[in-house]
This record gives C-alpha cells, sequence and structure tokens, in this order.
C-alpha cells in the first residue's frame, strides 16, 4: 500500500471510506496514464481523447451539481454547489487547455459531442445517484477532486515539476487552491450529511463512492487505450 489518502488521526465519515477503499486510491495513482502525464509521455491522441471526454465528463458534473442545488436544504449547500458549478466552468478549463495547448488544437477543436463507454458509465452512475438522497449524490461526486488533488499533492512532493513540463498547467491547477477548497467543502458536508443518515443511507453512500472511484480509474484506462464504441471482436 502506497500513501494514504488520509492524514492520520482525521476522523469522520470520509476519513474511514478513504482509508477502506485507498487500495483503489493506490490503482488511480498507479495508472499508466496518469504518470504520462507526470512524465510528460503521454501521446498527442491519448491526451486528445482524454480532453474531449473530459470536457463532456466535467459538462455532466456542473449537471450533477445542478441536481445538488435542487436538493440542497440550505443556503450553505447552495453555495456550496453555485461556487463549484462556477469554478469548473471557469478555471478547471484552463487544465484542459493546458493539454490542448500541447496537442497543437484550441479547447474548441478537442471538444467532442459523444461519450465513451467508460466515461458514458460515470456520468449515468453520478446522474442515478442524483435521484438519490443528497448525501448518496455527494458520495458519488467526491472521488473527482479527491483522486486528483491528492495524487497531485503526492507527485508535487515527490518531484516539484520543472517549469517547462509540457503539463505543468494541468498538474498546476490540480495540486492548487481550487481543489484544495473543493475537497475539504465536499468533506465536511458529506460528513454532516453522513452524521445524519440512517445506516442504509450511509451504506448506498459507500457504495456510490467506491463505484466511483473505480470509475476514475476506468476513466484514465480509457483514455489511456483510446477507448471507443468498436466491440471488442472488432465488427
Ligand atoms: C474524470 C475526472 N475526474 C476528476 C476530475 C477532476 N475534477 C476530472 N477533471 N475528470
Amino acid at each position: 500500500m502506497g500513501v494514504l489518502p488520509v492524514a492520520a488521526g482525521e476522523t469522520g465519515f470520509t476519513a474511514d471510506l478513504g482509508r477502506r477503499h485507498a487500495d483503489l486510491f493506490e490503482a488511480f495513482y498507479q495508472h499508466p496514464f496518469l504518470k504520462g502525464l507526470r512524465e510528460g509521455s503521454l501521446a498527442r491522441e491519448q491526451v486528445l481523447h482524454y480532453v474531449g471526454q473530459d470536457h463532456q465528463y466535467l459538462t455532466a458534473y456542473v449537471r450533477c451539481y445542478g441536481l445538488g442545488l435542487a436538493l440542497s436544504p440550505d443556503r450553505e449547500w447552495m453555495r456550496f454547489f453555485h461556487d463549484g458549478a462556477s469554478v469548473i466552468l471557469g478555471a478547471e478549463s484552463h487544465a484542459h487547455e493546458a493539454l490542448c495547448e500541447y496537442a497543437g488544437v484550441s479547447y474548441e477543436e478537442a471538444q467532442v459531442d459523444h461519450l465513451a463507454p467508460s466515461a458514458q458509465a460515470y456520468v449515468d452512475h453520478m446522474m442515478a445517484a442524483g435521484r438519490d438522497t443528497l448525501g448518496v449524490l455527494l458520495a458519488a461526486l467526491l472521488p473527482c477532486p479527491w483522486t486528483y488533488l491528492w495524487a497531485a499533492a503526492r507527485f508535487t512532493e515527490e518531484a516539484p515539476l520543472a517549469a517547462d513540463h509540457p503539463f505543468h498547467g494541468w498538474w498546476d491547477f490540480y495540486a492548487g487552491r481550487y481543489e484544495t477548497d473543493k475537497l475539504a467543502w465536499t468533506r465536511s458536508l458529506l460528513d454532516r450529511a453522513a452524521a445524519e443518515a440512517g445506516p442504509a443511507e450511509r451504506e448506498r453512500m459507500e457504495r456510490a463512492f467506491v463505484a466511483s472511484c473505480h470509475h476514475e480509474v476506468r476513466f484514465w484506462e480509457m483514455a489511456w487505450s483510446l477507448e471507443d464504441w468498436t466491440p471488442p471482436n472488432g465488427s
């Protein structure tokens, strides 16, 4: 087991989730696509596949924030979803733009109008969570900021990026203040929701969280393998 996504002594529902499912964070961290982002060694078409799919994924993620807004019991929850959506629609685009610059295309040119199977499955899972409780929805949304921030912080600590690294802007965003704030806020709201939930709902929250962790790893695999809808037998 590598570095845990939870600090020693941290308590609460999300700390327990992070400890119990640290193997999935490790699988995320060890994936060759993420290593390629770290080493600057990805093929251009892998980068473009990722950006096109991730743009669609983040669009769906903002829609899920819209579902969260509708379910919000008070203005603090509303502010969370409102402010989060605004960061994704604004600042997070810069992370994609850094990848587009490397690939030599504009952000508009990198966008696609269809989802590959693994991205579609992840989006469907989040949208389904939005038809359950606010706690289940937030549990499905949590691995998104958590895996990226944790991996970016870990990589940056192991070896700071050179200023001329081709994916510098991408790593900078995910190791930065926006993701740090989003993760802390998401975890504290989810800890509170879990404290108020019964055992059956907490169980659904954990299942939603685990599924999203798996989807995060599969999203790397999708971009790494240039996944599309061609049947495995090639017909
Ligand atoms: C699939 C996925 N997961 C997480 C992130 C980080 N917000 C992202 N951009 N894309």
